[in-house]
This record gives C-alpha cells, structure tokens and sequence, in this order.
C-alpha cells in the first residue's frame, strides 16, 4: 500500500476517521463510533466496501479509538502494512495560536489542553484522541490541524465583543470561529466551480451539520463567522442555541434556580432544534413537520429564519456577495432546509432552480437558476482529506 494518512476527528460524541492516500484523496477505510459515554454506543468499519458493525458501550474517545484501531487489525487495513506516514488529528479550539497545522508535541498537547475551557465539548475529545493515538502508533508524527486556523486573522471588528477590555484580555474572550478547515475547503473549490478567481468572490458559507457555522469570506480571507468564542453561537443547531440573549443565563439562574453547569447542559446539549421539537436529526424533523406537528414545523421555521438573516447580515459585511455555498450533514443533503432559507432573498440577486435543489448527486453542483445574480451551491465538505492534506504539508 502506498502512503496513508490516519485523520481521526472526534466530535463531542462521536469519532469519525479515514485512511486517506493524500496525493490522489483515495480512502482506504473509514469509519464512525457514536454514541461515546451512553449505555449503547456503535462502531461502523468500512474497508474494501465491505461494513463491519459492532454495538457496544464505549465510555469514553479513548475506548472508542482503541476498538477502532483493533478493529483495523482485526479486519483490515493491518496498521503495520497501512502505509501510515502521519496521523492528522482535528482539533476544534486552537486560540490565537494556531494559523496553520502543528507537529503534536508536548507543548502542542498542553496548548490543546490549555484552551478546554474555550471548546469544552470539542478540546477534551480531540485531546484524548491524541493521546491514545500516539500511544498506539508512536513512531509517525501526529499533526494537529485546527478548526479555528482560518479565523485567526479575522478583522479585529468581527473578533473583539464589545466587553470590558481587561476582562477580555485576561479571559481570552473573543470571537475564535470553528469548522474553519471546512469553510476553508469549501470556499477555495466554490471559486473552481463557479470558475472565477478566489481572490474575487464575495462568499457565504453555510456549514450544516450537528454543529452549524456560517462564514463571510472575501478573496479567500474570512471577515466574519458566526461561531464565536465557543462553537455555541450563531446558528440554530442540532441541540445548541445559536444566538441567544445572554441575559437569559442571569434570569434562570436567579429566577429558575438553575447552576451554571445546568444551563450550560441545556444549551449546548438540550435546545436547538431538539430543544425546540425533540428530534435532532432533520430527516426526522421533517417527517414531523409532514405529519402535522407544529413544534416541528416552529423548529424549521426558526432554524431557516436564523439562516437567512445570517445570509442578509453578511452580504452586508463583504459589501455585496457572489456565491452561497451549502455543506455539511444537512447543506448537502437537505433542500428542504436550502429552499426555505433562501426564501425571500430575490432582492439579494438569490434565485433557487427548484430542479437543481432537489436532485441528489454526491458531486459539487450549482443549484440556483441562471439568471440568478448570485450563484448558489451544494458542495460536499471534505474535512478529512483536507486534514490529510495539510498533515502532508507539515512533513
Ligand atoms: N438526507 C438528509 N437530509 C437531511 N439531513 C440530513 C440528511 N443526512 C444527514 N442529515 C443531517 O446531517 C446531520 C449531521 O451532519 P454532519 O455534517 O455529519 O454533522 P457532524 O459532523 O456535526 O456530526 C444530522 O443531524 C442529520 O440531521
Ligand atoms: C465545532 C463544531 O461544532 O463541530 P461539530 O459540528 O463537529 O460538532
Ligand atoms: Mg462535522
């Protein structure tokens, strides 16, 4: 086998990985562990096309990689034989450090444990996957590739909240972004697909997953992005806020007797669109909002709603705008969620072809109409080759 790269990028409960050969983007094996820290935790182990699926608890990041890298022995791809040159690690929360990728060391792992506070539910996975990762391949080097690279250079306008300065400073509070690696790659192949050079394009970037983030990128830079110190703010999400007033922490903590790690719980893990209709996922979101359920119906009316004022805010802010792009989970998948939330944008020059949205197809793809004045696009993230690629680069 030729030279691989390992990219493991473990999210608050879940870890995806691939095996990646980087030069020609070919992947060897993935997989996915859900569900770490609950009674019913799965693994699914792609390699050669064939799934290998287990049901088992797995307490914590740590278990679940160690199955996963059994897992490699046990069905393929042998570690010893993969090739593996680098293994490339995301990680969420990289401060005002980190602009690029860097060789894990014990400085870099002390960084990473360092900024927790600034990414609780992303840092302390990704440092945990670090560890057991070198301990189980402890002689490739280990890249550290961070989510919040290319918002490091953010204009001090967009970064800095209008809060007491000391306080600030001491606490390092300011607008740090996430799935930066993400907007990164989106934004750079947008500019191929629509066929004008990056350094003109006005874009918006709408990242749609379990955790959802917009960006304002111009010639390539971002302006603005819509996660801030953590990645709670901005958009709705599966089961975080977004934007919400922050004096709504004092009321229920005064009012409702809540403490601080209770509010926190409710949300990052409880609000949302969960928190809204009780279903996270948006397939299933949708077949409420078809059955009739107007919880669900709310939810999607909000979810859409918040979308479409960040499309409108950051027009605004890059002065005009040429290209939308969709992503993620739910931007690549949903049309639904991309009809809706384009809704009422015409005057921005955003026109949907309803044909476009709705066909299913895997590759990056224009889904607005000719005459559109902005062009809109669905274009599949690929963190982890992205990962890879800039793991290689550090070599
Ligand atoms: N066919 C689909 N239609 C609508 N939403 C989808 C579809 N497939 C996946 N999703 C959504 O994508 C989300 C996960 O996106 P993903 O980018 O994998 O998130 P993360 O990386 O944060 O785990 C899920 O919440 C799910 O609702
Ligand atoms: C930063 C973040 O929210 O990541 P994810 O969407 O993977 O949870
Ligand atoms: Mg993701």
């Amino acid at each position: 086998m030729s030279s691989t790269v390992l990219v493991i990028n473990s999210g608050s409960s879940s870890i995806k990985y691939q095996l990646i050969e980087p030069e020609q983007g070919i992947v060897v094996a993935s997989g996915l562990v859900e569900r770490i820290g609950e009674h019913t935790g799965r693994l699914r182990h792609t390699f050669e096309g064939v799934d290998t699926t287990l049901s088992e608890p797995f307490a914590d990041h740590g278990v679940g990689l160690r199955r996963v890298l059994d897992l490699f022995t046990e069905v393929g791809p042998g570690l010893a034989d993969a090739g593996i040159v680098a293994v490339g690690h995301r990680v969420v929360q990289g401060g005002s450090r980190y602009s690029g990728p860097a060789l894990v060391d014990e400085n870099v792992l002390a960084d990473i444990e360092e900024l927790i506070p600034l990414a609780p539910l992303h840092n302390r996975a990704n440092l945990r996957g670090i560890e057991v990762a070198r301990e189980l391949l402890p002689d490739v080097p280990h890249v550290a590739v961070f989510d919040t690279a290319f918002f490091s250079d953010l204009p001090e306008a967009a970064a800095t909240y209008a809060l007491d300065r000391e306080v600030a400073e001491k606490y390092r509070v300011r607008r740090y972004g996430a799935h930066g690696t993400s907007h990164q790659y989106v934004s750079r192949t947008a500019a191929t697909i629509v066929g004008r050079p990056l350094e003109e394009l006005r874009q918006v970037v709408l990242h749609l997953g379990n955790g959802a983030s917009a960006s304002a990128v111009s010639g390539g830079r971002a302006l603005d992005t819509s996660m801030g110190m953590t990645p709670l703010e901005g958009l709705v999400m599966g089961t975080r806020t977004g934007d919400i007033d922050p004096a709504v922490i004092f009321h229920l903590a005064r009012n409702g007797g809540f403490t601080i790690d209770e509010i926190d719980d409710l949300f990052n893990r409880r609000s949302g669109v969960k928190g809204l209709a009780g279903q996270n996922d948006m397939r299933e979101l949708h077949e409420l909002v078809a059955a009739g359920d107007p919880a669900a119906r709310l939810a999607l009316d909000v979810y859409s709603h918040r979308l479409r004022k960040y499309v409108g805010a950051y027009a605004a802010v890059l002065g005009g705008l040429d290209v939308v792009t969709f992503t993620a989970g739910i931007g690549e998948n949903d049309d639904i969620v991309r009809a809706e939330s384009m809704r009422g944008l015409e005057f921005l020059g955003i026109e949907l072809d309803a044909e476009r949205n709705a066909g299913r197809i895997k590759e990056p793809r224009v889904i607005s109409t000719d005459s559109s004045r902005v062009t809109v696009l669905v274009v599949p993230t690929k963190e982890e080759q992205e990962i890879a690629r800039q793991a290689v680069s550090l070599l």
